[in-house]
């Protein structure tokens, strides 16, 4: 699993707000020499406009909508690429499905205090828009824990982790998981 050989399956990233799917994500393509893709951007693309605006304007029903019909474009053959997903990817049940079948998935953990340092650096995230981020991010945790959970090949915490040291980690069990 060189750049040269390429990668034998997809790598696919999920888990919360501001784990670092997207950071992480970049680093790990650069590395392979691969196709990134990062599912929010797709959905930006395809609605026309920002998240904040999908929300804000047409709902969280319909950002869900785009986020599936997104995920199940990516099953279409192609090169095996990084796909970073968004952080409620994992709400519908036939995405949890598709994740699996797209293949390796590798879900990025961090405590809440890290996560909130992470998500306050910009505010591109209508979840958090909240007058007590803290207590929305531990909300949706309780809800989603056992639905990354069910949907991951592969943990790790990232906190204490730079981007580049995680991201190695993630290539060591690659390489491992692909070659058995
Ligand atoms: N392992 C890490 N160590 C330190 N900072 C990190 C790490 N991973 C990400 N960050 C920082 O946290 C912020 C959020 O990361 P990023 O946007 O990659 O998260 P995400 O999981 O893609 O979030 P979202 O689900 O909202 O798209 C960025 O400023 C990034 O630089
Ligand atoms: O956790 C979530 O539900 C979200 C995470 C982001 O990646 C975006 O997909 C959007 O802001 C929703
Ligand atoms: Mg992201």
């Amino acid at each position: 699993m060189n750049p040269a050989s390429g990668l034998p399956r997809n790598i696919v990233l999920i888990g919360f707000m501001g784990c670092g799917k997207t950071t992480i994500g970049r680093i790990l393509a650069r590395m392979l020499g691969c196709p990134f893709v990062d599912l929010d951007l797709l959905i930006e693309q395809k609605a026309g406009m920002p998240i904040s605006r999908i929300f804000s304007e047409r709902g969280e029903a319909y950002f869900r909508l785009v986020e599936a019909a997104v995920l199940h474009e990516l099953a279409a053959p192609g090169p095996p690429r990084i796909i970073s997903t968004g952080g409620g990817i994992i709400t519908r049940r036939r995405s949890r499905t598709l994740l699996k079948q797209l293949g390796y998935v590798v879900w990025l953990q961090a405590p809440v205090d890290t996560i909130l340092e992470r998500t306050g650096r910009n505010r591109d995230r209508p979840l958090l828009e909240t007058d007590d981020p803290a207590a929305r991010i531990q909300a949706l945790l309780d809800q989603r824990m056992p639905l990354y959970r069910a949907s991951a090949d592969l943990e790790i915490d990232t906190a204490g982790l730079d981007p580049e040291e995680t991201a190695c980690g993630i290539l060591e069990s690659a390489r491992y998981h692909f070659a058995h």
